[in-house]
């Protein structure tokens, strides 16, 4: 079942060199291809160079700038999955209850720590959950710990986990933001406003609007992630604003998979996130901004883990599972488009470049072998279904 657009791919960008290849491949008359100028000295071969004959992407290891690892067993099974791709994460804090301050945000640092197993490097970069009743206090002591990087604005009531979530951003959180500023602390946003009556359609062009247009022009120094950017509106909005202050994380599922991809064949629960799917348009529009080459757009997976019978339910919650196939996922996304060469830039180096921390020194690998999705994962007691069950991919990490 092809549940994801199909989309042929475009010509080769001008960085692809295609070079007739020599000894053995050149006696089976097949060809080289060379992907040139990254910073890992990436390249994708097929010949000569590599003796089995498969194509090799390597590239600066990736950090995942948006990840749910949730809690308890569920944080077990699924935090070694992560730091087996990603050498960093932002971690998202919409625990029950919310990791709105300093000492929640280490004791949860802490438990993903144990998660994992003792030979990988993998840091997770910590964030707070803003509310009405957070402090100039309570943003001075995270950024002084130096393991808090970001606060995490949910408009109540917008996703999963949100209750507690910020109700009047203008009316009660200014202080706080411009401590923010002071301290030099990112604001990362779901950007989506709560209004139930704003068709859920146009609840992102209605949030950009409404807070992120006002809310720059008020704080013009807030450094500002737009997190999992579904729309075009959301691409002009991020590439409108050209003083390095904000930038987009952007998912495997809305570079992969437009709306259609939630009725295919009847209701399907494991791709239904929010924000939600948007039509074929917006997906091609993040596909472009994604593969131009601009660097405000970077890697959020945003891999949000639900029980499957959470999902597979009568009110079936939102978020879709990818940690550890995202890197693939976002490989096909890349090679659809024709742009493998600009995977490195989006997955590797945009994101620790707009948030000030150093690009990783190690490399990952990719090799083009086609492989099908595991139907699930273990969950704790259960289970959950990743995007992409079951279904083939070209790309997997070597
Ligand atoms: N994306 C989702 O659909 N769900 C996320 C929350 C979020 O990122 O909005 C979750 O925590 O499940
Ligand atoms: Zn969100
Ligand atoms: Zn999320």
């Amino acid at each position: 079942m092809m549940l994801h657009a199909v989309v042929k791919p475009r010509a080769l960008p001008a960085s692809f060199s295609i070079v007739p290849s020599e000894g053995l491949c050149q006696r089976s008359g097949t060809r080289r291809l060379v992907v040139m100028n990254t910073a890992a000295g990436a390249v994708v071969e097929e010949g000569s160079r590599q003796k089995d004959g498969i194509q090799r992407l390597t590239i600066v290891q990736p950090d995942d700038w948006h990840l749910h690892l949730r809690d308890g067993d569920g944080l077990n099974a699924v935090a070694p999955l992560s730091a087996g791709v990603f050498r960093r994460a932002i971690i998202m804090p919409n625990l029950k209850p919310p990791v709105t301050n300093l000492s929640a945000a280490l004791a949860y640092r802490d438990r993903i720590m144990k998660a994992l197993p003792s030979n990988v490097e993998f840091e997770p970069l910590m964030t707070l959950y803003l509310t009405d009743v957070t402090t100039r206090q309570d943003i001075k002591d995270a950024s002084e710990s130096g393991l808090v990087k970001a606060v995490k604005l949910y408009p109540a009531g917008a996703t999963t986990n949100s209750q507690a979530g910020v109700t009047d951003l203008f009316g009660k959180c200014m202080p706080v933001l411009e401590e923010m500023v002071e301290q030099g602390l990112l604001l990362l946003v779901h950007g989506e406003v709560a209004d139930q009556t704003v068709d859920i359609f146009d609840r992102e062009k209605v949030f950009i609007e409404t807070v992120l247009t006002p809310l720059r022009k008020k704080l013009p120094k807030l450094k500002i992630v737009m997190e999992h950017i579904t729309t075009e509106d959301a691409v002009q909005f991020v590439e409108s604003n050209t003083d390095g202050m904000v930038a987009a994380t952007v998912t495997p599922q809305h570079l992969l998979m437009n709306r259609n991809a939630l009725f295919q064949g009847g209701l399907q629960p494991h791709n239904y996130c929010l924000p939600v799917l948007k039509r074929e348009t917006h997906r091609r529009a993040l596909v472009a901004a994604v593969t131009s080459g601009s660097k405000r757009f970077f890697l959020g997976t945003d891999s949000a883990p639900h029980e499957r019978s959470a999902k597979e339910a009568s009110c079936g919650c939102a978020g879709i599972f990818s940690a550890p196939i995202a890197l693939p996922l976002y490989a096909e996304a890349f090679e659809q488009a024709g742009a493998l060469d600009k995977l490195e830039g989006f997955a590797s180096l945009n994101g620790p470049d707009f948030y000030g921390l150093p690009r990783n020194s190690n490399t990952t690998t990719l090799i083009r072998k086609s492989w099908h999705v595991p139907k699930e994962y273990g969950f704790g007691p259960g289970a959950v279904v990743p995007m992409w069950a079951g279904q083939a991919l070209n790309w997997n990490i070597e």
